[in-house]
């Protein structure tokens, strides 16, 4: 089978207490992971954030982006409602791999916007795919889903593949010196809804 499921065990964390459910694609060769909390088999809609792989922000609690915040909310959230799944996608750098997104700092460092960096590059602004997170939620008996994200194009992505999204749940952290750019650019060429009044 190309995608299966493999393991899951206990996950205590600063945000509270987890199940991790481990995946593999033979397909890709990539490990995806499910962060778990609470029932949700019970065919009621379940909170989820589906959270694209970001070393340098989810790792080393880099500035350049939103990503470690956003991580952290959503397990702050789910843990506090004590009921819901985060979908951890190993899809670094929007699916180009994290030395192609050092490249592409690289030439954000000299002017490019993280748009314009991906194309001088060859790549699209976003070669992510979500196929997998329906055999994830088959998995884990997740009827429909409350998703966390400001990315309308997620929402698209997920309901493309077959997933019941019947509510977009904005995920807003905020941004800082570092990530201004980042995020107005996300907002002006890629869709995002950042700001309360954009929901
Ligand atoms: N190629 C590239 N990837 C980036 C850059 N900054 C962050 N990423 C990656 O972008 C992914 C997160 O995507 P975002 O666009 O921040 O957000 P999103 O997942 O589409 O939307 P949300 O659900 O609202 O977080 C992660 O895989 C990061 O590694 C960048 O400048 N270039
Ligand atoms: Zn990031």
């Amino acid at each position: 089978m190309a995608f299966e499921f493999v393991a899951s065990s206990r996950l205590p964390t600063e945000f509270g207490d987890f199940v991790i459910h481990g995946f593999q694609d033979s397909a890709t060769g990539k490990e995806h992971v499910a962060l778990s909390v609470g029932t949700l088999n019970d065919g009621e809609p379940v909170l989820m954030r589906v959270h694209s792989e970001c070393l340098t922000g989810d790792g080393f609690g880099s500035l350049r982006c939103d990503c470690g915040p956003q991580l952290q909310a959503a397990m702050q959230q789910i843990s506090h409602v004590g009921r819901g799944v985060i979908l951890y996608l190993r899809q670094e750098g929007r699916g180009i791999g994290l030395v192609n997104k050092i490249r592409a700092y690289a030439l954000q460092d000299t002017g490019a916007d993280t748009v314009e960096a991906n194309e001088r590059l060859g790549f699209g602004a976003d070669l992510r795919e979500y196929a997998m997170c329906e055999d994830m939620l088959r998995h884990l008996g997740v009827a429909t889903v409350r998703l966390l994200t400001n990315n309308p194009k997620k929402v698209e992505g997920l309901r493309a593949v077959g997933i019941d999204v019947i509510e977009r749940v904005p995920l807003f952290v905020g941004a800082n010196p570092h990530n201004e750019g980042y995020m107005l650019t996300k907002t002006a060429k890629m869709g995002h809804l950042l700001k309360p009044s954009q929901s």
